[in-house]
């Protein structure tokens, strides 16, 4: 059996207050859950793409009267199996879930992935968490939407067991960006090239980095020291960032230096405790500066 929870945050993480949607394992489902709407994947930009993706799948769930569950993975299934490539975090999984109830979604369980959920076969998978964990009536993916072992699993699959298992399956067109399928990994490679306003433009948002300020450096300035050290940073460069803060919100403009060496540099005092500065921020990447 593969083990169900994936490690539980501190109470207050990322710059958003934190998310109350969400379910760290299938032993967090209350007893009673079902029927409701499933919708599988990593999500990790919750990009344009996905957005029109939970939109279908909240739309379905509005027209049945039903709830709206986004079943994710963390850390990224890449990390654990198959080739290397990049996995840099662009949402952690408060943040998606919070991204994801903007489209639409009730719910979000977060599944640990480890070397043995790589190994569950698809068809195992479709049974003990679409079905046996969540009651799913509906599943809604991408139609190239793989999962299970080895990746073997497809659309046609979860088709072939809806009968039995009592679901029906959506597959969603993929929404495309400047003429390709807009993904998560183009929204790393974009960050990558310091293209900030490209990544903004898939994600519909700007890319956020979350941490908490440290004086670590000279002039009076401050270190982010991220929550996530695995969080997808632009390229070395100055760039314009908005700063926002838990409750109290969008904050002011500021520039803001990636070093060569991941640093992220900003230029203000960091906070004392107690004052309005203490505690997460967030880093709205708008554009190079
Ligand atoms: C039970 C299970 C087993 C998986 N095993 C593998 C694997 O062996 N190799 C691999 O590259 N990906 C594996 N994956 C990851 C999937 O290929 C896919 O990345 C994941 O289901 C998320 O879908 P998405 O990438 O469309 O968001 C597995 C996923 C699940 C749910
Ligand atoms: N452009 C898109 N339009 C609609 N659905 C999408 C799109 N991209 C991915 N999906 C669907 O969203 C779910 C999550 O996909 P996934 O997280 O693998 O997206 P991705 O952005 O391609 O990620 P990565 O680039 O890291 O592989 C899957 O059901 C997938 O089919």
């Amino acid at each position: 059996m593969t083990s169900a929870h994936t490690e539980r945050p501190p109470a207050v993480r990322g710059a958003g207050v934190p998310s109350s949607n969400l379910w760290w394992g299938l032993d967090d489902i209350p007893a009673d859950w079902g029927p409701c709407v499933a919708t599988v994947g990593v999500f990790d930009g919750v990009h344009t793409g996905h957005q029109q993706l939970l939109r279908t799948a909240a739309a379905q769930g509005h027209q049945w009267g039903l709830p709206v569950v986004l079943v994710t993975f963390d850390p990224h299934p890449a990390r654990v199996a198959g080739p290397a490539r990049d996995t840099s975090s662009l949402t952690s999984p408060q943040r998606r879930a919070d991204l994801a109830r903007e489209s639409g979604i009730d719910r979000v369980l977060v599944l640990a992935f480890d070397r043995e959920l790589a190994g569950e076969t698809a068809d195992a998978f479709a049974r003990r968490v679409l079905g046996a964990g969540l009651r799913a009536v509906s599943v809604v993916v991408g139609e190239d939407f793989r999962f299970g072992h080895g990746g073997r699993g497809d659309v046609a699959l979860l088709r072939t067991l809806g009968p039995e298992l009592g679901w029906s399956v959506t597959a969603a067109q993929l929404h495309p960006h400047a003429g390709v399928r807009c993904s998560s990994t183009g929204v790393r490679r974009a960050l990558a090239t310091g293209d900030v306003r490209g990544a903004a433009e898939m994600l519909g948002r700007p890319h956020r980095l979350e941490g908490c300020l440290l004086a670590a450096c000279r002039r009076g300035g401050s270190r982010l020291h991220l929550i996530d050290p695995t969080a997808a940073l632009p390229a070395p460069g100055h760039y314009r960032v908005r700063v926002t803060r838990p409750v109290a919100g969008p904050g002011p403009l500021l520039r803001v230096r990636i070093t060569e060496r991941g640093g992220v540099l900003v230029p203000i005092a960091a906070p004392r405790p107690g004052t309005g500065w203490s505690g997460p921020v967030g880093l709205d990447f708008l554009e190079p500066a």
